[in-house]
């Protein structure tokens, strides 16, 4: 049987409740995640993903509605068990990296597992085990400031696997590539992806979502609409994305 990786009921989120201006961005979202899924969240700007992503990632709580991750309801944990779960079963690959300056590469890369207090030799291994899949094996003591912007996306990407989490978020992860090497996190993501971990994509750009098994299109705080890939090759999903896009956003 499919097990859900996420599934959300009915999500609302209104800022500024108390206030003259309550601003509801998020107005009753429902939908769910398999395991193994490669999902993408596309909308205009201002349409509530970056609201729903907060609120997936456990960075942000729902005004009301369920969310379900890997079967915990993350609405009722406190604080402490937000970041535990976090840093246990989630991996994040953000637009601006996030890599930490003053640590190399291997120190960035070991992170959630030294925040785990994974055993030394065991974290040594699973780190070497992510960077030579990944092409790093030979920048582990480079800084962030000596490595390419693809480089610098594939150590966050390594730093998101590492613990091998639940589910990866990304947030428009392409978006300071340029074509190649967004084609080559792309492409390394889709293979990440076949192996099995569930994967959740936000992005505004047709060319990233092309690579998602499923599109969910979110307008005006609802998901307005759904594409799925099944069937067609890449580059008619892409075709499909755009239109669908043309006539979504206006
Ligand atoms: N902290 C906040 N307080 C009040 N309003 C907010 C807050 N964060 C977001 N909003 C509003 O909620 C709506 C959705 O914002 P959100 O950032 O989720 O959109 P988005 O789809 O991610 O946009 P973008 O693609 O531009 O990042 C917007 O109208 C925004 O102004």
């Amino acid at each position: 049987m499919t097990k859900e990786i996420i599934k959300i009921q009915d999500l609302h989120k209104v800022y500024d409740q108390h206030s003259e201006k309550p601003y509801e961005a998020l107005k009753g979202v429902s939908f769910q995640v398999d395991e193994g899924e490669f999902v993408g969240i596309m909308g205009a700007s201002g349409s509530g993903k970056s609201t729903l992503l907060n609120i997936l990632a456990t960075l942000d709580r729902p005004t009301s509605g369920n969310v379900q991750i890997d079967g915990n309801d993350v609405t009722q944990f406190t604080s402490n068990e937000m970041a535990n779960f976090r840093s246990n079963k989630l991996g994040f690959i953000f637009q601006s990296f996030n890599l930490l300056e003053t640590l190399n590469v291997f120190e960035n890369i070991v992170l959630p597992l030294s925040l785990q207090n994974t055993n030394h030799r065991i974290a040594q291994q699973k780190v070497r085990q992510i960077a030579n899949k990944l092409g790093l094996e030979n920048l582990l003591t480079n800084y962030p400031t000596q490595l390419s912007g693809g480089q610098k996306q594939r150590v966050a990407a390594a730093r998101a696997l590492v613990s091998d989490p639940s589910i990866i978020f990304g947030d428009e992860p392409t978006g300071a590539l340029d074509s190649t090497n967004a084609r080559d996190l792309l492409d390394m993501l889709q293979q990440i992806n076949s192996q099995g971990v569930s994967i959740l994509l936000v992005t505004h750009d047709p060319f990233s979502a092309s690579f998602c098994k499923r599109i969910l299109f979110i307008k005006d705080g609802k998901i307005g609409d759904e594409l799925k890939a099944t069937g067609k090759t890449r580059n008619e999903f892409y075709q499909e994305i755009l239109e669908k896009l043309g006539t979504f956003e206006q």
